[in-house]
């Protein structure tokens, strides 16, 4: 993680809210290679002869208080998402949402019924993988809530500054997201 650190922190501003980062294809840095490792390694079977195994990150940082909106990743990715955790832990909500992320949606709006949807929280331990497939991947939400402090367990955990890496895969032939803002972007998360 050391040795980490410092690349994962030049990919963001947090202070001018540039707390997203994207990165395709041939521009995933070379800093990640440890990370593809092990996430590969992480991929059922089935999905770990496909090459290369990552061709999207997108990295994530938190500040205390801020989150994600509970979602499906979209269907432009394949299945197999390996989500990174550093510096710190927080609680990821999973919400079952059955079939209904087939659409390519990424809001809590897609989900009607998601209030009263089965609910699992997972604690992200700092240093920590997660590989959503099948079931977790196309049929659960997940999502981080913005508050300054989660409980979990009946633990009482208060949020410091998190970073995500969540390593994905393309589809073939999704590549119009790539070539409308090259190789790299760098954001503000939705
Ligand atoms: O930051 C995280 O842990 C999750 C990020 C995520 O779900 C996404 O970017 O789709
Ligand atoms: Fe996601």
């Amino acid at each position: 993680m050391l040795a980490l650190e410092p690349h994962l922190r030049a990919l963001f501003e947090p202070d001018i809210g540039a707390n997203q980062a994207m990165r395709f294809g041939n521009a995933l840095p070379s800093f990640l290679d440890p990370l593809l490792g092990i996430a590969k390694a992480l991929l059922p079977s089935n999905l770990q002869s496909r090459t290369p195994a990552f061709d999207q990150m997108i990295a994530n940082h938190y500040s205390p208080g801020e989150g994600i909106v509970e979602h499906v990743d979209l269907a432009r990715f394949e299945d197999g998402v390996v989500i990174f955790s550093f510096l710190s832990p927080l609680v990821m909500d999973f919400r079952y949402v059955g079939q209904a992320s087939t659409s390519d949606s990424y809001s809590r709006d897609a989900f009607p019924e998601i209030e009263n949807a089965k609910h699992i929280a997972l604690l992200l331990e700092a240093g920590s993988a997660v590989c959503l497939s099948g079931e977790s991947r196309f049929n659960w939400a997940h999502g981080i809530k913005e508050t300054l402090s989660d409980e979990f367990q009946g633990r009482i955990i208060t949020r410091k500054e998190r970073i995500s890496i969540t390593l994905r895969k393309m589809k073939p032939n999704q590549s119009s997201e790539m070539n409308s803002i090259g190789n790299q972007d760098n954001a503000t998360r939705q």
